[in-house]
């Protein structure tokens, strides 16, 4: 930490300008990013964007809208703004600077502002509609509306923040899409759909939850009355359980599906199917059902693949971005990222005009630890310097610490968004001015062969970066500060490979198998998962017993897709009501719900380890945490408590949200979950044991641990309580490899109680 610090002191980072080295923050360029920009420019981005318009011309059988956009709306738009730059540029006057943070001082304070005055209110609405139509969209309107309802497939292509997401629901809403049922926008990402949400109904003028709502795991703002719903691709497929013809929508939206999530993708064949057979009843003269409309949006795909999966769907081009972005590559390529970007923070909080910083880091353990950097380096600032105030965002945070990063900084002071790629498509984050591209994230593997998933820091694809660049340019020019050379940037990938192919198909299979698609080797994939994939998930489910033994869903597999849990978390819950242990189930599944309820800075970790031999369980992990769950609560929660006790209290209130959802759900499931096992803990660990039995390990002569599955030498993970401790044998939570094989979230275990666990399983085994 303290070396990224010193370095973060003398380093400055060199970034090129179109081959020649600016070493910001001398900001003397002006060529601006943007297909709408001026031509002077010719960064990477402008040369994709002019290769896209060039090269994904239509073809004879697609249509292209014989106005493709950008041309005289956005430029407008484009020069209207230039002036705008100006004025916050670094020629600003002491006034002028006055002025702007006041401008800044008056916007909201809280996202859910009290009741304006009617008059504000009318001013408003009118500023939104004058931004709706100043959208580079908006010009595409009447075509968007007459090609959506003329097609049953269409696939949309437009730049980041020419305003797909929110303004293509609403304008098939005005155009009466909705009249036979809601128009649907699927998200990848929780946070995007309740912001999406929370913007279009404001630009509707209707309360969120009524014309307009979002539903997302746990909470759903939408009523019946909804027209425009923003859901996860999650939600969607679990509607898909009891709407098997989703009959409650008129047109589905998928969005970002250049993003090829497990889920989108299983959506993809999903939404066509049922587009059929809902076409096929009509066509048999069933007049109470009505067609269903596809529509395909990103910023970046691959539009004929898409096309031609949809049955040769529709291709409309929309270019232009409201705002231009300027790229900086790095001269060099940078060896630590993290201090790269640490240093980059502070060249553009100390040298650049007012605006928030937004990077992209990989992970939490990455994010926190930028976190705390920034705070420790920023009290070095020289008292001219207003604060620079760090605020991190992922997906293991709460729905409600995520919201803060829309809340505005306070006077003086410069917020620095610390992001995964969670904050990559669809959000627009408000005051974003500036974006610090690593280049890099976390990739989710799978090796099906031996049931191992890995979590590697691996570059971005083109995509993506195009996606993190788009982040800047959405309530002003910005600037795009990518870690990485422009070589570096030619050589990645266009897209990343689709989950699909590299991740564990559990859930994905126990959705399309509860959902009446019995074999799923014959379902019409766009991409084809690997037969291995395919095999070693079934057979694991066969193994939870949610397949019987023709493959069928039983009715153990039914109840366990309802779960908003992966499966076998789900047989866990459900092996709880047996072993009478439903209330720790769901307490110790809530607290794996985060990566950890400890907190341990690296100056103070002595200190911490010693915090936490308190709440140590001699089992392991599982009890652990409840232990240490119990002694929280004990303690109300306090935050002293929490501090001392080195307890990460927001993960805390995460886990106790967590479960307050899963008591209710197992409540609406007809079960108990008071149910408790009293101080025989033993049970609680025997029951998760019937979801996890393949995560075991034996150990070895030599003291190393051997996985049951596949046979690998794992270590326990040095954020176990059982590192470096030897038990005959061990259950884990997961089983990833990052440097080596390392299990994460331990207890120990006594042999014969896996054949208890699952008979069928280990009586195949050692048949
Ligand atoms: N929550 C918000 N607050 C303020 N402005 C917003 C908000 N959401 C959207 N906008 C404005 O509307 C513009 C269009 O946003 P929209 O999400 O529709 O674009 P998009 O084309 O879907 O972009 P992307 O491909 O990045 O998702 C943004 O650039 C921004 O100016």
């Amino acid at each position: 930490m303290f070396s990224s610090i010193q370095s973060a002191k003398r380093k400055v980072i060199t970034f090129g300008d179109d081959g020649e080295q600016v070493s910001r923050p001398t900001n003397t360029s002006t060529a601006a990013e943007s297909s709408s920009s001026s031509s002077s420019s010719s960064s990477s981005v402008r040369k994709h964007n002019d290769t896209q318009n060039a090269t994904t011309k239509p073809n004879g059988s697609k249509i292209v809208p014989d106005k493709v956009l950008s041309s005289s709306s956005s430029t407008t738009a484009v020069s209207s703004i230039s002036s705008t730059t100006e004025e916050t540029g670094q020629r600003l006057s002491k006034k002028q600077k006055r002025q702007l943070q006041h401008q800044q001082d008056s916007r909201p304070k809280k996202l859910i502002n009290k009741e304006p005055t009617t008059e504000a209110m009318t001013q408003k609405a009118k500023d939104l509609k004058k931004h709706r139509n100043s959208l580079p969209i908006f010009t595409a309107r009447d075509i968007i509306i007459k090609e959506v309802k003329e097609n049953a497939c269409v696939v949309i292509v437009g730049e980041t923040g020419s305003g797909k997401t929110t303004q293509i629901p609403q304008y098939l809403l005005e155009a009466g899409l909705a009249a036979h049922g809601t128009i649907s926008v699927t998200q990848p990402r929780r946070v995007a759909a309740i912001n999406l949400a929370r913007r279009v109904a404001e630009e509707v003028g209707t309360p969120l939850g009524q014309k307009v709502g979002y539903s997302i795991r746990f909470d759903d703002t939408s009523s019946k009355d909804s027209l425009i719903k923003y859901m996860t691709d999650g939600i969607m497929l679990r509607e898909l359980l009891s709407d098997r013809l989703l009959l409650r929508y008129s047109v589905i939206i998928l969005d970002e599906a250049h993003e090829r999530t497990l889920r989108t993708d299983i959506l993809f064949g999903m939404v066509k199917g049922i587009q059929k057979q809902r076409q096929e009843l009509i066509d048999r003269g069933r007049k109470d059902i009505q067609p269903l409309k596809i529509v395909i949006m990103s910023a970046t795909l691959d539009a004929e693949k898409f096309s031609e999966y949809f049955y040769g769907a529709k291709i409309m081009y929309i270019s232009g971005r409201q705002f231009p972005v300027k790229i900086l590559n790095t001269v060099e390529p940078q060896s630590d990222y993290v201090d790269s970007a640490l240093v980059t923070a502070f060249q553009i909080h100390q040298d650049e005009a007012p605006g928030d910083i937004l990077i992209f880091l990989t992970g939490q353990e990455e994010i926190e630890n930028m976190e705390k950097l920034i705070e420790e380096y920023a009290t070095d600032l020289p008292p001219t310097v207003g604060k620079l105030i760090p605020c991190p965002i992922f997906a293991a945070q709460d729905t409600s610490t995520q919201q803060k990063i829309f809340e505005p900084a306070p006077h003086g002071t410069r917020k620095v968004i610390l992001a995964t790629n969670i904050a990559e498509t669809s959000i627009t984050i408000p005051n974003i001015r500036y974006v610090i591209d690593t280049g890099c994230h976390k990739s989710r593997g799978y090796n099906a062969k031996i049931g191992i998933e890995s979590l590697l820091v691996e570059p971005i694809s083109k995509s993506s970066a195009r996606q993190r660049m788009g982040r800047a340019g959405r309530e002003a020019p910005g600037l795009c500060f990518r870690l990485y050379t422009e070589d570096s940037f030619d050589q990645l990938e266009e897209d990343a490979i689709p989950e699909i192919k590299r991740c564990n198909l559990e859930s994905a299979i126990l959705s399309l198998k509860a959902s009446g698609i019995d074999d799923v080797t014959r379902f019409d994939f766009m991409d084809r998962p690997s037969k291995s994939g395919l095999l070693r998930s079934l057979e694991h489910l066969y193994a939870l017993e949610a397949l019987d033994d023709e493959g069928k869903l039983t009715e153990i597999g039914t109840k366990m897709a309802a779960f908003p849990v992966d499966p076998p978390y789900a047989k866990v819950l459900l092996q709880s009501e047996k072993m009478e242990c439903t209330k720790e189930a769901i307490e110790i599944i809530s607290l794996l719900s985060v990566d950890t309820i400890f907190s341990a800075p690296s100056s103070k970790r002595e200190e911490a380890n010693e915090a936490r031999q308190k709440f140590t369980s001699l089992d392991g992990d599982h009890l652990t945490l409840l232990n240490t769950l119990r002694a929280y609560e004990s303690v109300k929660g306090d935050r002293d408590w929490c501090r001392e006790n080195f307890i990460n209290s927001r993960h805390m209130r995460h886990v106790l949200d967590v479960r307050k959802q899963l008591i209710q759900f197992a409540e609406r499931s007809g079960m108990d979950p008071k149910k408790t096992c009293g101080h025989d803990l033993e049970i609680v660990l025997k029951c998760f044991l019937a979801g996890f039995f393949q995560n075991t390990a034996l150990l070895q002569p030599d003291g190393t641990y051997k996985s049951i599955l596949g046979g690998l030498t794992v270590s326990v993970h040095p954020s176990s309580s059982l590192f470096g401790k030897k038990r005959e044998a061990i259950m884990y939570d997961e089983l990833v490899f990052t440097t080596k094989h390392f299990v994460r979230g331990v207890s120990a275990l006594e042999s014969n109680w896996l054949s208890q666990a699952a008979p069928k399983y280990f009586g195949q085994r050692h048949a």
